[in-house]
């Protein structure tokens, strides 16, 4: 591992590690993935993240930095092109808030009200920033589980701002570049929601 610059330990599916891989690309830095098997966690995992033994993990000269949110403010201190952070303290304090509001609540309502009084395009204005970048998951995650346990929560009636921040969302070619294709979560999905059926089953 030693002597490459930029590797992220990372999963197929991993909306987390895509987050990372979302901003890589958009900042234009060169890196690896090294996949992970999380049902057989390499020593590599669990040596680079012994707290949390989960993707992803971003190695910079060696250095192991987890959890997708921390490991994005450090891409965006470390390499400025393209900054994904507001550069403003009051800003950037507001968005980690929001960042940090959708990561632990169910936030449809409350980012329908944020998008519609700005009249934005993005969370992040005319691009996009960390709070579109956390929120990405809706877009096409969200779309497969949906599909895959068959029930809707993200109506576009309901969210109608929400729902045009998708379509421009995965419209972007760095998003549309470098997500997992629908068509392969869907089954991913389902064949997790049977698993857990059964399980369910047995107890
Ligand atoms: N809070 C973490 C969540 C990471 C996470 O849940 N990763 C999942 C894959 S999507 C994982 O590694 N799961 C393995 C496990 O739970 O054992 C982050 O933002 O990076």
């Amino acid at each position: 591992m030693e002597g490459q610059e930029v590797k992220l330990l990372g999963a197929r599916f991993s909306i987390f590690a895509h987050r990372v891989e979302w901003v890589l690309k958009l900042k234009g830095i060169e890196y690896e993935v090294v996949e992970e098997d999380l049902t057989n966690k390499s020593p590599l995992l669990l040596n680079y993240n012994p707290i949390y033994k989960k993707v992803p993990v971003l190695l910079h000269h060696g250095n192991p930095i987890a959890e997708s949110l921390v490991i994005i403010e450090y891409i965006d201190d470390t390499w400025k092109q393209n900054p994904i952070f507001p550069q403003d303290p009051y800003e950037r304090a507001t968005v980690r808030f929001w960042a940090k509001f959708v990561e632990e609540k169910d936030a449809l309502q409350a980012l329908e009200g944020e998008l519609m009084k700005g009249k934005k395009k993005f969370f992040g204005g005319d691009m996009i920033g960390v709070l579109d970048i956390v929120l990405g998951w809706i877009t096409i995650w969200l779309g497969a589980v949906e599909e895959a346990a068959c029930f809707k929560v993200l109506d576009p009636c309901k969210y109608p701002c929400i729902g045009k921040w998708v379509e421009r969302f995965v419209e972007l070619p760095v998003i549309r570049a470098n997500s997992p294709p629908k068509d392969q979560l869907v089954p991913f999905f389902q064949k997790f929601r049977e698993l857990g059926l059964a399980s369910a089953a047995k107890k």
